[in-house]
């Protein structure tokens, strides 16, 4: 029921215009911040046929239920996952079950189509009518991509084996699955698949992330025992993600700037079985690369706040205005300058990677041009030659993503690379840094250790496939 009332209360918050859809629900603090992100984007994106239906049934006058309560309801009971909820909503929703169902039938017959999505104005197909696909990373921390598989084939799952060519990662239906094309860890499935409630999700042995958003950790590839900075890194996916690759070994210092997603970060954390991490509350652009603490950091993350344009679920009206806002863009640009600026003043820094989930060459192309004209020692990589889609002219080297060519959410990633070896014994020289956390200040970094965790024998993670080799640009 709290999944139905969370969805509801945040859509009577967008109508009052108290804030985007993707933070209203970061924001709420609910356990499965997807699962509420992909209710909360549906129900926006039919809201208009739900609204026919409701009146037509008059169901609010029958139920007594709140306008937007009564929209999720109607929404997950004919389009979505069926009613999830026990207790009362579900059995007063079945009563009225087959009113519902012949209302939904008679507008598809007066609009002459067949399929649910063909309801949708056209503004709401973002994605061409392309049902992105269900992407699931396999937490190498806590087991195995075979052990994940032998698993789900027991569930009656089918297994497809690996995909060979892009397209077959939109053929997928009912349930089965198969490996990724491109990111071994990855497992595919079609895109009405929901694992939230599923063992191995709330278990920590699957986490539910899109494709373009594995590419950064994947393509950064710390080594085991390094020190890695997630330097914008609430809720988490990519510091997991980087943590597994590590093998939750050496340091992975992850900050973010707000408390909440902090908190949530926290506990996906230690879901996941992430150990070697050290969490802070802080302004990364306040963080002292000169600090002693991170004199050993020679691979950053850095993953920062962006208009969002790319996640192909934004229906709420405020936050589309606010995509496209020229100040806005602006202001979000010279905010990921500086980050990216600031980034590269960790004297050790070898290969930083840079990614948004925005579509706007002013947040993507644009600010690591204007960074490398700053950094005339540092480079860009040409990444993962044979991904089908490049950065805009001239920074092919970099990658985007799309529904379109990726199958994904949009998506930019860039990889910048250190052209000199710093001079550590200079390094050694560097007084002590003024911001190197005071008592007081310690108490702002909150370490979490799953206690519990027992690390799998794990296999060879990458045993089949070859990691595409960068190439310098
Ligand atoms: C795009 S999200 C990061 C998503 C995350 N990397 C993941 O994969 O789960 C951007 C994050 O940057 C944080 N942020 C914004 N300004 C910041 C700053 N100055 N210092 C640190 N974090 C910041 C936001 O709070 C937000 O959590």
């Amino acid at each position: 029921m709290a999944l139905y009332m969370k969805a509801a209360e945040i859509l009577d918050k967008v109508e009052q215009k108290k804030g985007a859809v993707k933070t209203l629900v970061y924001d709420s603090k609910f356990q499965n911040i997807k699962q509420l992100f992909a209710l909360v984007c549906e129900t926006q994106k039919y809201s208009p046929v739900l609204q026919e239906i409701i009146e037509n049934t008059r169901l609010l006058k029958e139920t007594k239920l709140r306008h937007n309560l009564a929209k999720v309801l109607v929404y997950d009971l004919l389009i979505g996952q069926g009613i999830k909820c026990g207790g009362s909503w579900k059995a007063m929703m079945l009563k009225h079950r087959s009113r519902l169902q012949a209302a939904l039938a008679r507008i598809k017959v007066k609009r002459k189509v067949s399929r649910n999505q063909d309801l949708l104005p056209p503004s709401a197909q973002h994605n061409n009518g392309v049902d992105i696909p269900r992407y699931v990373r396999v937490n190498t921390l806590k087991t195995t991509v075979e052990d994940v598989i032998d698993y789900l084939k027991r569930e009656g799952f089918s297994y497809q084996g690996a995909a060979s060519q892009l397209e077959d990662l939109c053929s997928l239906s009912g349930k089965t699955f198969m490996s990724d094309l491109h990111l071994q860890d990855l497992l595919v499935f079609s895109a009405k698949m929901d694992f939230h409630d599923h063992y191995l999700y709330k278990a920590g042995h699957i986490i539910l992330q899109d494709k373009a958003s594995c590419l950064p950790a994947y393509l950064l590839d710390p080594p085991v025992g390094g020190h890695v900075i997630d330097a914008c890194a609430a809720p988490g996916n990519k510091t997991s993600h980087l943590a597994a690759i590590m093998k939750n070994k050496g340091k992975l210092f992850a900050f973010d700037i707000d408390t909440k997603r902090l908190s949530t970060m926290s506990t996906l954390l230690l879901r996941a079985g992430v150990t070697c991490h050290q969490l802070a509350n802080e302004d990364f652009l306040k963080v002292d690369p000169l600090s002693p603490a991170y004199r050993d950091v020679t691979h950053i993350l850095l993953d920062p706040s962006c208009s969002g344009s790319g996640m192909v679920c934004l229906h709420d009206g405020s936050s589309e205005e606010q995509e496209h806002d020229p100040e806005r863009l602006k202001a979000l640009a010279a905010f990921q300058l500086r980050c990216l600026n600031h980034a590269l003043k960790f004297p050790k820094l070898q290969h930083l990677v840079y990614s948004t989930c925005s579509i706007h060459p002013q947040e993507n192309e644009e600010v690591v041009s204007a960074c490398l004209e700053n950094n005339p020692d540092f480079r860009l990589i040409h990444l993962f030659p044979e991904w089908p889609e490049r950065g805009r002219d001239p920074l092919t080297q970099c990658l985007r993503a799309s529904t379109t060519k990726t199958f994904t959410h949009g998506f930019f990633v860039a990889m910048l690379e250190r052209q000199a070896t710093p001079n550590s014994e200079s390094l050694d020289e560097q007084p002590p840094s003024i911001s190197e956390p005071s008592a007081g200040e310690e108490e702002q970094v909150e370490v979490s250790v799953d206690e519990q965790f027992q690390p799998p024998a794990a296999k060879k993670r990458r045993r089949n496939r070859k990691k595409p080799k960068k190439q310098k640009s």
